[in-house]
């Protein structure tokens, strides 16, 4: 019989975990880095030791904030960190090796990209928007993604208060025309902003924010949103969106980038709204038809616009948008008058990026450890009480499955030689989630318990936490 030793370390060459190159999984990229041990206990009783959270290997892309440095390197994870996004082919060289990555908005976690990840577990968005990520691969391959649903909402809306505001006095110009030395005093079309009317399309996390803010400063609010949903103070929700654009002075954009909401304001929604109103998209760049906005503008039918967010931003700080090509509008769109131009900040300070560094990270961390997944975008939610470390002889199972019938008959019974303490199960679409923890587990028991699941028809990913 093998020695504990010798099993750790023909599951090392097997799993790939130990960082050096290993060709013993013959699976395809995708699911050879599912088939992961991972060991938090330090106790000495348990000298098997395969995976330790000191393996853990997390990238880390466009500038995610210190918090979650910090929390990743308490945990004792390897830590890679980028200021900028990657080019596609540094990309999919970093991502083969890592078990967790973190990205912002404009890393593209394309199919093409993850199906290059051997070890990947989790993605974390440390930002709102996750329509940068094939969610359906990712949960088809086994890897959970998460975000911060809403700590940068108070960020964006306070943004859009401020761009209400500039809109309506002219303020961008006027400063432009301050730093070129010319004083032009005018009051002519500037307004206050008490009174108007402010449609919000999409009324979530950000533009039900907004709407509280706006109505402080005295604006009326309305509000076009798919769902039906309760209005905060006096706003009220409005049946169509063609209803919003006639009567609204201010159209500000709060919706997710899909394919309903692609050119959402084009040429025929601009000339529904209102002569001399203003459009402002903090949301994504696909949401307003800028060509359209371009020529609505030059009618005179549109007073004022502020972006935030477009079509194709980029990769980083320096880069020209001009240069891209895709973005031929670019210099029509900066020699109209009373347009703000901004490069997507909407959740860029300080509070919001702290505090989306904790949220995400504590997730990850949790998903990694525990195999919790509260919160995941795109993956079955399961979880149970932490794993407790002090119970001898107590594996936690983490089995990712086709969502088939016979699945949970075939894994009970491979589990049924140890008591099973706590189990929970939910699935996804496609995708199906065990939680498991046994035990009466012998550790020289777990390699044949591992093989067993791996075996399983369905299976997509096995995880053991011991
Ligand atoms: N500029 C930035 O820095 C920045 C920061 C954060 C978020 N965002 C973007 O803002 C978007 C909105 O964020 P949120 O947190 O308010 O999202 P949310 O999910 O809380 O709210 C979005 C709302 O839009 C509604 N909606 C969806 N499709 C619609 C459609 N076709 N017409 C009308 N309503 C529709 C939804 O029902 C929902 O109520 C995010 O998806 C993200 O892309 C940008
Ligand atoms: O989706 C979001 O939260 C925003 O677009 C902000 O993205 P960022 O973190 O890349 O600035």
């Amino acid at each position: 019989m093998s020695s504990p030793q010798q099993i750790a370390q023909s599951f090392q060459q097997a799993l790939n975990l130990s960082g050096s190159p290993s060709n013993a999984v013959s699976t395809s990229p995708t699911q050879s880095y599912l088939s992961q041990y991972m060991q938090l206990s330090k106790k000495p009783t348990k000298a098997l030791k395969p995976f330790s959270t000191g393996d853990i290997k997390i990238l880390l892309l466009e500038n995610v904030n210190v918090t979650a440095i910090n929390i990743f390197k308490n945990q004792g994870y390897q830590v890679e960190f980028y200021k900028t996004s990657l080019p596609e082919d540094e990309l999919i060289e970093k991502i083969k090796d890592v078990h967790a990555i973190g990205i912002r908005s404009k890393t593209k976690l394309t199919q093409n990209v993850l199906q290059h990840a051997r070890n990947l577990v989790v993605i974390g968005c440390f930002c709102i928007g996750t329509n940068q990520v094939d969610l359906e691969f990712a949960a088809k391959s086994g890897i959970a993604v998460f975000n911060s649903p809403f700590s940068n909402s108070r960020s964006v809306a306070e943004l859009v208060i401020a761009e209400i505001i500039t809109l309506a006095r002219q303020l961008g110009d006027r400063s432009i025309e301050m730093h070129t030395g010319t004083w032009n005093k005018v009051s002519a079309k500037c307004w206050e902003i008490r009174g108007k009317t402010l449609g919000i399309i999409g009324y979530g996390h950000i533009g039900s924010q907004l709407s509280v803010l706006a109505e402080a400063m005295g604006m009326n609010v309305i509000y076009y949103d798919i769902l039906m949903i309760m209005s905060l103070g006096n706003s009220k929700q409005v049946d169509s969106l063609d209803e919003l654009l006639s009567r609204a002075d201010f159209v500000s954009c709060h919706v997710p980038e899909t394919s309903e909401t692609k050119n959402l304001l084009s040429g025929p929604q601009f000339a529904a709204m209102k002569d001399g109103s203003y459009v402002i998209n903090a949301s994504r760049g696909t949401v307003v038809d800028i060509p359209a906005l371009v020529q609505a503008m030059k009618a005179g039918k549109i007073a004022g616009a502020a972006l935030d967010v477009y079509p194709h931003e980029p990769a980083k700080n320096g880069e020209d948008l001009f240069v891209n090509s895709l973005n031929s509008w670019a210099s029509d769109l900066c020699s109209l008058r009373n347009v703000i131009l901004s490069p997507h900040i909407g959740g860029s300070t300080e509070e919001a990026q702290s505090a989306i560094g904790v949220e995400v990270a504590s997730a990850l961390t949790k998903y990694v450890n525990e195999g919790n997944s509260s919160g995941a975008v795109n993956f079955p939610e399961v979880s149970l009480r932490a794993l407790d470390l002090d119970a001898e002889n107590t594996v936690r199972v983490l089995y990712i499955h086709q969502n088939v019938p016979g699945v949970l008959k075939t894994v009970n019974n491979i589990l049924s030689n140890h008591n099973i303490e706590k189990q929970y199960t939910d699935s996804r679409g496609d995708v199906a989630y065990l939680m498991a923890d046994i035990s009466d587990v012998d550790l020289t028991d777990i390699k044949s318990l591992y093989e067993q699941l791996e075996q399983t028809p369905y299976k997509i990913a096995t995880r053991l936490l011991y």
